[in-house]
């Protein structure tokens, strides 16, 4: 079955025959007969072959990044045309809520525009030459064709084409589901290109209104992250990427990743949580992020557990340790293998304000760690993280935050009990979220505060005993040290002795004495 877009080029294709064979006559005839058929051929292929196509391809110009135009089309006839499509593919089917019914390959449908008519082919060229495989060929080129009539060529190229992509746009939005990113070993294979990322469809509950912290620093952060959505006009004024870094540090269970799939909600982002110890080396750390869109934040989790971030800085003595270790070429190229990821603090910093990194918008890099200090100062320097934000333990404006989450209370008895206890103890948000969640059904919120009242003075006495055993390791230490200290000098005392004896009996009289206790030093 020829589809009319088909019969429209198959008809094309005879009219370039006779064009052709009129090139071959052009050759051989004088040039003012050539002039006065080329007049009236021209007129005779316009009124006969009144078609006009346009192509549209997926990958045009830049080919790491799908166009703009394409998808716009292609959400544009998911929607508008689909229902017209005998055959069509379910592009995103694990993703039940954004199943996006495109057409398949090869197939046509028509579409209807201010009483015009319109045909849409969506095309897929495979090279020739191309090998059997069980994979997408990433070779292959996908692009959708439209052919009307020339008589509506200004309406077409105008009005409707513009009309198309805003539609376009406007459904990929609504349609949007946000997806949590990962990078693993092996390749996959998404929207027709290779990737390292794999993803999940991303539901975290997460949002600001639930995380606990102080109210101001919560402003704060909003304020911040929306300025920052809002800025691209004012980073293109002032010639800097659209992208900005968050290091968030605190203990363990205060927040972190909490606040991550909060601000994730909050912006409506996609997330990449990037997984630095997986990537072989900076040139796959560089294409991981070139596949990374718009829209998204890029997280690194406990960034100081991920590389050996002092690695780059190594004293001349590790140095040479480490050159000893490795002398033999084979085993040296071994070591190397068995070090998996030879990702370089260099090669980060690139990853987060290189060149390459400024080649999408809108995108936030975050990372984690539970000790500040041990990172390197290169790393987190202002311009490359630019917001610091300290995630603490529990206070009472944060257990607020829990109380009324967890329990729907906003007051209660306790609360002036559970403050002063907070200020006088550590506890993770965490920790304190645990302890008001209910054990049982007949647990109520008076119950729960009780609970963690209890937790929380428990807790009180452990820190107090831990600390009361710390200080009293300490004395120990210190103890031990003097009295090793008075041992040593006792010994070195009595060594001296010895020497001045021997001396004295070597010599049979008293004349070498003052010598010898020169030479000792005594
Ligand atoms: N500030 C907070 N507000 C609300 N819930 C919190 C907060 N901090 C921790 N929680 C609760 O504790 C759990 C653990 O928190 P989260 O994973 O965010 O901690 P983290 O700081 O990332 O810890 P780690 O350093 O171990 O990765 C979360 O699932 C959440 O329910
Ligand atoms: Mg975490």
């Amino acid at each position: 079955m020829l589809f009319m877009g088909e019969m429209m080029t198959q008809f094309g294709s005879v009219i370039a025959s006779i064009m052709f064979g009129y090139a071959m006559f052009q050759q051989y005839f004088p040039y003012d007969l050539r002039r006065y058929l080329t007049k009236y051929t021209d007129k005779i292929v316009g009124l006969v072959y009144p078609y006009i196509h346009i192509t549209f391809n997926e990958y045009s110009g830049d080919r790491f990044k799908r166009s703009e135009v394409y998808l716009a089309i292609q959400n544009y006839l998911s929607t508008n045309s689909t229902a017209r499509a005998k055959r069509l593919k379910a592009d995103d089917v694990k993703d039940t809520k954004s199943l996006v019914l495109t057409l398949a390959d090869n197939e046509e449908v028509t579409d209807d525009f201010q009483g015009v008519k319109l045909w849409w082919t969506s095309y897929k060229s495979t090279p020739k030459n191309s090998t059997f495989s069980w994979y997408p060929n990433s070779d292959e080129k996908r692009y959708y064709r439209l052919t009307f009539h020339r008589r509506h060529r200004e309406l077409i190229t105008t009005t409707y084409l513009s009309h198309l992509v805003q539609e376009g746009k406007t459904i990929a939005i609504k349609n949007r589901q946000r997806k949590l990113y990962t990078n693993g070993s092996g390749e996959r294979y998404y929207g027709g290109k290779q990737t390292k990322w794999s993803h999940v469809l991303f539901e975290h509950p997460a949002s600001f209104d639930t995380l606990a912290m102080e109210p101001e620093k919560k402003q704060e952060i909003i304020k911040d992250l929306l300025k920052f959505k809002k800025g691209k006009e004012y980073y293109a004024k002032i010639g800097k990427a659209w992208k900005r870094g968050y290091l968030l540090y605190g203990p363990p269970g205060t927040g972190k990743s909490t606040m991550i799939s909060a601000m994730a909600n909050f912006l409506d982002y996609d997330v990449y949580d990037l997984e630095l110890t997986a990537v072989k080396d900076n040139t796959e750390l560089k294409k991981l992020l070139i596949d990374t869109s718009n829209k998204s934040i890029i997280v690194i989790e406990d960034i100081d557990c991920s590389l050996d971030l002092t690695g780059q800085r190594k004293n001349e003595k590790e140095k040479g340790e480490d050159e000893g270790k490795s002398k033999d070429p084979m085993k040296k190229a071994k070591e190397e293998d068995n070090n998996k990821s030879k990702v370089t603090l260099s090669g980060l910093l690139n990853f987060i304000d290189g060149i390459w990194s400024a080649c999408g918008g809108e995108r936030l890099i975050v990372f984690t760690t539970n000790y500040v200090d041990k990172l390197d100062p290169a790393l987190i320097r202002r311009g490359r993280m630019d917001k610091h934000i300290e995630l603490s333990y529990c206070g009472f404006e944060a257990f607020k935050v829990l109380a009324k989450n967890y329990l729907d209370v906003e007051s209660h008895d306790l609360f002036s009990t559970i403050e002063r206890l907070l200020g006088e103890t550590d506890m993770s948000p965490a920790d304190v979220a645990e302890n008001l969640m209910p054990k049982s059904d007949e647990d109520d919120a008076d119950k729960c505060l009780k609970n963690l009242v209890d937790a929380i003075e428990i807790a009180k006495e452990e820190a107090v005993k831990k600390k009361a055993e710390e200080e009293e390791a300490k004395l120990k230490a210190k103890e031990e040290e003097k009295v090793k200290t008075e041992k040593e000098k006792l010994e070195k005392e009595s060594e001296t002795k010895t020497d001045e004896v021997k001396v004295k009996c070597k010599c049979g009289n008293g004349t070498l004495d003052k010598e010898v206790k020169e030479e000792t030093g005594s």
